[in-house]
């Protein structure tokens, strides 16, 4: 899949805007951003489900969104609202949405019949989908977009309804999916989802701020992580908070996570500057993470933004 000079604008909304990606085959490939960076917009239009403004798409070999519907055939889609049939019971769903994914009535039954086992649904295929818990529901949406064996998987914010049980169990099925073959897109809130996907893209403000594996982005981080463990975390923050070279202070329990740009960060520095404003504490710098990546990533952003032109 590719997309070149990817914009979305809705009146004067630009809800995407330049975005050029490449998403090789088999990959679990995710989105990140916070409410409202355009990640509902992205994969929407890659699957052609919406327009672009400007951009050209290639996706399976079609070019989108002339061949849009073409590519239908090929994709399945998934979103937290699972988008079930409450009053069709499990497998009344799965044969509904493979009636109209144009499955022959051969195919059908052995079909629903392996996805209700594979899915753990086997032994509640006439209860009506309605009644089913949130990770039961999640596992009906995921098989019924699954149905017609697609190609491409498009997953918007799958997991942001169930328990952190169900999630792990729902990544599982998304590895297994990729090791088939099925390229899955899939854009989420979630940090330690993000670390488990194959690559990764970081939007803000419909930017495409940052792009590359986990382990790639996390190495090539321009700041310093350090965990601080004060007698007084508040005052410890407040004497960070707002500092020109701090990036983010989170606490964490009685420690804080504190991420600074690179240059004179150092341990020493940072302890005697606390020190300084009457906090006493211990300072240990870290390995930094994804959600290090993602500060930095989207501070960057802002400040080019807030550069005088
Ligand atoms: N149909 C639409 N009409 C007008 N504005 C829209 C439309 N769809 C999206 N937007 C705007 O585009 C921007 C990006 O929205 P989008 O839903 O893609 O973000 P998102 O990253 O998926 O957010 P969330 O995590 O909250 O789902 C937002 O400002 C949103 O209000």
């Amino acid at each position: 899949m590719h997309a070149q000079g990817l914009t979305k604008r809705f009146g004067q909304v630009v809800a995407v805007n330049k975005v050029n990606l490449e998403v090789p085959r088999a990959c679990v490939y995710g989105f990140l951003g916070p409410n409202g960076s355009g990640k509902s917009t992205t994969i929407r239009m890659l699957c052609g489900l919406l327009t672009p403004s400007e951009g050209d798409i290639e996706v399976l070999g079609l070019h989108i969104p002339e061949q849009a519907e073409e590519l239908k055939q090929h994709i399945g889609y998934m979103t937290q609202k699972f988008s079930l049939f409450d009053d069709l019971s499990v497998r009344q769903n799965l044969e509904f949405l493979a009636t109209v994914q144009g499955l022959s009535r051969h195919d059908e039954k052995p079909r629903v019949d392996d996805l209700l086992k594979r899915y753990r649904l086997d032994d509640r295929e006439d209860q009506l989908a309605g009644t089913l818990s949130g990770g039961q529901k999640q596992r009906l949406a995921l098989a019924g977009a699954i149905v017609h064996r697609p190609e491409l998987l498009f997953l918007d914010e799958p997991t942001s309804a169930v328990d952190p049980e169900s999630r792990r169990d729902f990544w599982e099925k998304l590895f297994e999916l990729a090791d088939e073959g099925t390229t899955i897109l899939v854009s989420t809130h979630y940090m330690d989802e993000a670390e488990r996907c194959h690559r990764l893209a970081i939007l803000d403000n419909g930017n495409l701020v940052a792009d590359g594996t986990p382990a790639e982005l996390t190495k090539k981080l321009d700041g310093r992580t350090f965990l601080v463990r004060a007698g007084t975390p508040r005052k410890a923050k407040e004497a960070l908070d707002g500092q020109t070279d701090v990036l983010s202070v989170a606490q964490i329990g009685n420690e804080l996570r504190v991420l600074m740009r690179e240059g004179n960060a150092s341990i020493d520095a940072l302890r005697h500057r606390l020190g300084e404003a009457g906090a006493q504490a211990d300072v240990e710098g870290v390995p930094p993470n994804l959600e290090d990546v993602f500060v930095v990533a989207t501070r960057k952003h802002a400040d080019k933004q807030e550069q005088p032109a």
